[in-house]
C-alpha cells in the first residue's frame, strides 16, 4: 500500500499511459464500484480516500494495488489523490458533495472528468461546485463489487464521445452499464440503485418466515441464499420473469397458493410504491443539495 501521496511524487510514477482514476470517499458503493472496475482492468492507476485512518486501513486490505490515504493522515488527500487523474469518481455522501467538491475544484486539471455517484446532487449544481471540469452522473449499486452491478451513466452534455466510451469501458468492469438521461436517474434509482435492497428484504423475510415454519436459521439462510442466487442466474440466461414464475406454478399446487397470497396483499402496489418513493426521494434531495450548494 503506498500511503504517501503527494503532488510532485503521484502514484504509479512512469504509468502516465494508463488511465488513472480517483475514489474520492470509498465506503460501501465507491468500494464496490472500484473493486468491480479494478478486477476488469488490473492495469489501472488507482487512488483513494476515506475520511478516518482506520477505514483507509481496511480499504487497504480490499483494494491492496491502490494508493490510499486519509483526510486523517492528511487534510490534503482528496486534492492530492485527485491530481491529474483522468476520471475522479466521488463516493462521498450526498450532503457532503458540497463541500468535497468545492475544496478539490480549484486542485484539478482541466480535463480531469468529474464522476458522482450521489443520489441526489444533480449535473447543474455539481457543475456550479467545479465549473472547469466535465461532469458524469451515475447510478451504481452494490453488486458492482462483483461485477454484476448496475450502472447508469447520464453524462453532461459537454462531455464528449470519446470519454464516455472510456468510461462506459472502465464502468463495465462493474456490471451492466445504462447510458440515461439525468431525468431518468430516479425511477432508475428506484428500481435498481435502491432496489437491490428490495431483493435483500425479500430474502431477510423469507430467511424468518423459515424458521418459524421450524427450520433452523442456517438451514433457511442457506437455502434461501441459494434460491435467491439460482432465480437470479435463471433470470439472467432466460429474462422472462413472468414466463419462469409460470414454469413454477402447477395448476391447484403449492407455488399459486403461495404467489396469490402476494398478489392479494398488493405486491404489485407495494413494489410501485417502493420505487416511487424512492425515486421521489431522489428528486428531494437534488432539490435540498441545490440549496446548499447555491445557498
Ligand atoms: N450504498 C449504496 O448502495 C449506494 C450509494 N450511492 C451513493 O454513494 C455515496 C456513498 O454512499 P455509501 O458508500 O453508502 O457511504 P459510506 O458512508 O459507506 O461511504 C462514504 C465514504 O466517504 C468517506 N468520507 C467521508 N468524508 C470524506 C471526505 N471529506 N473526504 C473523503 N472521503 C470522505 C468515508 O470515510 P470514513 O469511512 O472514514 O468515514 C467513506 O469511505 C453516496 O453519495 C450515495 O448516495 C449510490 C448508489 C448506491
Ligand atoms: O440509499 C441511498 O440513498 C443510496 C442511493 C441508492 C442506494 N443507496
Amino acid at each position: 500500500m503506498n500511503t504517501e501521496l503527494t503532488p510532485t511524487e503521484p502514484p504509479q510514477k512512469g504509468r502516465s499511459d494508463l488511465t488513472s482514476i480517483a475514489s474520492i470517499g470509498t465506503g460501501n458503493m465507491g468500494t464496490a464500484l472500484i473493486k468491480g472496475i479494478m478486477s476488469a482492468d488490473e492495469k489501472l492507476d488507482v487512488r483513494a480516500t476515506t475520511n478516518s485512518a482506520a477505514s483507509a486501513k481496511a480499504l487497504a486490505e480490499e483494494l491492496p494495488s491502490a494508493a490510499i490515504t486519509s483526510l486523517e493522515d492528511d487534510a490534503g488527500a482528496n486534492r492530492k489523490a485527485a491530481a491529474g487523474a483522468d476520471f475522479v469518481f466521488l463516493g462521498v455522501k450526498p450532503w457532503m458533495m458540497a463541500d468535497t467538491v468545492a475544496d478539490l475544484a480549484p486542485s484539478l486539471d482541466a480535463n480531469t472528468v468529474l464522476v458522482s455517484m450521489a443520489a441526489g446532487v444533480a449535473i447543474a449544481d455539481l457543475a456550479t461546485l467545479a465549473p472547469k471540469n466535465k461532469i458524469v452522473r451515475i447510478m451504481p449499486n452494490t453488486p458492482s463489487a462483483i461485477g454484476h452491478g448496475v450502472i447508469a451513466l447520464a453524462p453532461s452534455a459537454e462531455v464528449d464521445e470519446t470519454t464516455v466510451d472510456t468510461l462506459r469501458t472502465l464502468l463495465s468492469g462493474a456490471g451492466l452499464v445504462v447510458a440515461l438521461d439525468e431525468t431518468e436517474i430516479p425511477a432508475m434509482t428506484g428500481i435498481s440503485g435502491s432496489g437491490v435492497a428490495y431483493f435483500f428484504l425479500l430474502a431477510e423475510t423469507m430467511i424468518a418466515a423459515g424458521v418459524k415454519m421450524g427450520l433452523s436459521e442456517e438451514t433457511a439462510k442457506q437455502m434461501v441464499v441459494a434460491t435467491a442466487d439460482g432465480a437470479g442466474r435463471l433470470l439472467s440466461e432466460k429474462p422472462d420473469p413472468s414466463a419462469q414464475r409460470q414454469a413454477v406454478s402447477s395448476k391447484g399446487g403449492t407455488t399459486l397458493a403461495g404467489l396469490q397470497t402476494f398478489i392479494d396483499a398488493g405486491l404489485f402496489d407495494i413494489a410501485e410504491a417502493a420505487a416511487q418513493a424512492a425515486g421521489n426521494r431522489s428528486l428531494e434531495m437534488e432539490k435540498e443539495n441545490s440549496q446548499v450548494i447555491n445557498g
